[in-house]
């Protein structure tokens, strides 16, 4: 699948950009539909958009938000993906918005993941907007080169929904999205920054195995055409 490459000047008129293009297709889908939804990335890459987002005037109680991928920690964590949405996007008038998480006060990763399977499921699908983002590793989502559940994450084959995974570079247990929950959004947008994740990206576009770089799986096999946004 062909991918489309916006660049700008810096993060912030990427944020800017990046929120414009968002909230047309969320409001697009509430006019459409009555209701939009977006799973959105953690790390570091998202603030600024995040808070660009949070200003965007769309009728936010009709929106869920979701998380494409989490850290099973609580969300009072400093590394919960749920924390960093929770005080940058959810937020002003975005505070209106459903919030769904991933993680759950469960016995295991493993049960809090069918927890959040079965709510991510009662959504609906295909979420009108994913955003992604990329690691140095070439990992997206939770999708870790040598990840404990990587082949089964990223097959096509696989369900939608939420899985488990263990991986050296992730540091805490992780529940993610599957491949299949993510393919299909109406905009599917990989958000990155700086010239080293560039460089990744380029390498990633290369020939070589999914399972060294997992991005490949989006890059290559999503049935929507990927939306890169970049700034230095
Ligand atoms: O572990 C994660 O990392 C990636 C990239 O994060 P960044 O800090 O390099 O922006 C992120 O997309 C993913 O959601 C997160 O869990």
């Amino acid at each position: 699948m062909s991918a489309r490459l916006h660049e700008f000047a810096d993060g912030a008129a990427l944020a800017e950009a990046l929120a414009d293009r968002v909230a047309d297709v969320l409001a697009e889908a509430v006019a459409q539909r009555g209701a939009a939804s977006i799973a959105v990335s953690g790390g570091s890459t998202p603030k600024l958009f995040f808070r660009a987002l949070s200003s965007r005037n769309i009728d936010w109680p009709r929106v869920t938000v979701t998380l494409v991928d989490e850290r099973f920690v609580p969300a009072d964590n400093p590394r919960s993906n749920h924390l960093l949405v929770a005080e940058n996007l959810l937020q002003g008038k975005a505070a209106a918005a459903r919030f769904v998480p991933l993680y759950r006060e469960a016995g295991s990763a493993e049960a809090a993941a069918e927890l959040a399977s079965a709510e991510t499921a009662a959504i609906g699908r295909p979420f009108d907007v994913v955003v992604l983002g990329m690691g140095t590793d070439g990992h997206t989502a939770s999708f870790f080169p040598g990840g404990s559940r990587l082949a089964e994450a990223i097959s096509a084959e696989t369900p939608r929904g939420v899985i488990t995974m263990e991986a050296e570079g992730a540091g805490e247990t992780r529940l993610t999205l599957t491949f299949a929950s993510l393919r299909d959004a109406r905009l599917l947008v990989l958000h990155i920054e700086g010239q080293g994740k560039k460089d990744v990206l380029a390498a990633a576009q290369a020939d070589g195995p999914e399972t060294d770089m997992p991005v490949r799986a989006v890059l290559r096999r999503a049935q929507t055409p990927v939306d890169i946004y970049w700034a230095p």
